[in-house]
């Protein structure tokens, strides 16, 4: 069964989500009415030789030309060297203002070629073609776009909303084990954010999605999918309640910087699922949230061999992770902002923490305690 989750409110065009099996077979048809002219389609080498010619057949069919542009897989190419390359590959192609950018590819590929979209012409339209879960649950969803700089993730970007998304269950077949988890972090985050009925699902009998059963994993895609879909229609622009979305992130970039963004240490996926362990136990900490709540939390990261104790990852010095954190998009003259939470289900946004108590929080983390 194919589930359309309409994504709208604010001042952006409404777009809509389309989830099921066997999608990318539809791809050209329903880009169609989208792409008068040509498309370019973004991919990573992985992806691209696993799916590029599927994607291009699809289109093909549909009489909408397509050509690929490659870029390498990871993180590194969320870069300004490799922005600027994307963007001189498209005016070498010659693409116009109506021409149709299809990001092919996971969270790197979908910010990154969001951002050449934005930016080619002063903005062009873009399709997220999201073929990790990560990217279906998640980047595909929302319009955020960006790069990093080595002061930080995705400090350089825009919001630039897809006109559409294209999120097909059987691509994750080909996904690596340890992709499909990290995506799973984030699936866990939306339950975790607003949805306790839905992280207990997760937790039980829907815990087979993070093992690649296609059906767990597509109802576990259409309800993150609604609700990040409903969060972006209140806030598209981060003004209030989509911060919420950022939980487990404040921890996770910093700890993703200090790594030095290398995704073969730590994924994104993997450090949210770490953040957000630690945004539970620091709400424990501070009385807002019941031990109890920060237990379950673990257990379900445990179950899904996600990491939970910043001891799994590497070392650290808590005053560097907290000076990465004050960088923080959400952070106000210097002064931390942290999503909390009072219990599964209900997190909230927590401004002007204080630094000195993060960092003791920290520190004993650090020493294992
Ligand atoms: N814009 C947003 O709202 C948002 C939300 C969450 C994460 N992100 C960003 O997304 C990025 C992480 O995305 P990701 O986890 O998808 O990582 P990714 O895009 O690097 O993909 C992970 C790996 O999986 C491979 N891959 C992708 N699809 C595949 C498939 N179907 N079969 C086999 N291999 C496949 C890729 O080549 C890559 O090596 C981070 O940069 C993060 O900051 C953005
Ligand atoms: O869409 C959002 O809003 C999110 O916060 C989703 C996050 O999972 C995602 O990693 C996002 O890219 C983080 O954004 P940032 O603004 O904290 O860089
Ligand atoms: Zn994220």
């Amino acid at each position: 069964m194919t589930t359309v989750v309409p994504v709208s409110g604010g001042d952006f065009r409404p777009y809509e989500v389309v989830v099921g099996r066997g999608l990318m077979a539809e791809l050209g048809e329903r880009m169609a009415p989208l792409a008068r002219g040509r498309t370019v389609v973004i991919t990573d080498e992985t992806v691209g030789r696993l799916h590029g010619a599927a994607a291009l057949a699809s289109l093909k069919a549909a009489g909408v030309h397509g050509r690929l542009l490659t870029v390498p897989p990871g993180e590194g190419s969320k870069s300004f060297a490799e922005l600027e390359r994307v963007i001189d590959r498209m005016l070498a192609f010659q693409l116009d203002r109506k021409d149709v950018v299809v990001a092919l590819g996971g969270g790197v590929v979908g910010d990154l070629a969001g951002l050449a979209a934005a930016l080619f012409m002063r903005g062009i339209d873009f399709v997220q073609v999201p073929t990790t879960l990560l990217a279906q649950v998640d980047s595909s969803v929302g319009g955020k776009t960006a790069i990093d700089t080595p002061r930080g993730k995705n400090l350089v970007g825009t919001f630039h909303q897809p006109r559409l998304v294209v999120a097909d269950i059987d691509v994750l077949a080909t996904l690596p084990e340890r992709q499909l988890r990290s995506g799973w972090a984030e699936v866990l985050k939306h339950g975790l954010i607003c949805d306790a009925d839905f992280f207990d699902w997760l937790s039980g009998e829907g815990a087979a999605g993070a093992a690649g059963d296609p059906g767990a994993l597509e109802r576990a895609v259409v309800r993150s999918v609604e609700i990040k879909s409903a969060i972006v229609g209140e806030d598209e622009k981060e003004a209030g309640r989509r911060a919420l979305l950022n939980l487990g992130h404040t921890f996770g970039h910093a700890i993703e910087a200090e790594l030095g963004f290398d995704e073969t240490k730590l994924t994104h996926g993997e450090a949210v699922a770490l953040g957000c362990a630690l945004a539970f136990r620091f709400s424990v900490e501070i009385g807002a949230c019941q031990p109890e709540e920060g237990a379950k939390v673990k257990a379900a990261l445990d179950a899904a061999v996600l990491p939970t104790r910043l001891t799994q990852v590497g070392a650290f010095r808590a005053a560097a992770l907290v000076k990465r954190m004050a960088g923080d998009k959400k952070a106000e003259g210097g002064r931390l902002t942290l999503i909390l939470a009072r219990r599964i289900g209900e997190a909230f946004v927590s401004k002007d923490v204080d630094a000195a108590a993060v960092t003791a929080f920290l520190e004993r983390e650090i020493a294992g305690r």
